[in-house]
């Protein structure tokens, strides 16, 4: 797990010169990154918006597993299949066109996230 997100500044001060603050002496907020008041005002504008996507995401997210768990319950209680994986390919090709390789990242995590690791 990643523990320190928490990137200094380019002028930041380095293992050789003393830290004056929990930031190393940069003066940068612990929360924005920045100590200048109309940036941070900016970020946290910002970051409204990145958080009701993050949330949009994640019910998304969850909405999409469910029905992908219906579809292989009902397909299996009919005696199919428990995958289809001509759909599969087309998902992560339509991920890839869209985002490239991370896309398809996003999306053998969305596929995994419903039918379970293959
Ligand atoms: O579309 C289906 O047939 C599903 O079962 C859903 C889904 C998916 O999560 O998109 C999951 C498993 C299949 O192998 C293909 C696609």
């Amino acid at each position: 797990m990643i523990t320190n997100m928490v990137e200094q500044p380019a002028d930041a001060e380095t293992a050789s010169g003393p830290a004056s603050g929990p930031r190393g002496g940069t003066g940068a907020d612990a929360q924005t990154g920045t100590d200048a008041p109309e940036a941070a005002e900016r970020i946290a504008e910002i970051r409204e918006r990145i958080d009701d996507i993050d949330n949009a995401l994640i019910e998304l997210w969850r909405e999409r597993a469910a029905l992908s768990q219906e579809i292989g319950a009902t397909r299996l209680a009919s005696g199919g299949t428990r995958l289809v994986l001509a759909r599969e390919r087309k998902i992560l090709e339509r991920f890839r066109e869209a985002l490239g390789a991370d896309g398809t990242q996003l999306a053998l995590l969305l596929l995994r996230a419903g039918r379970g690791p293959l």
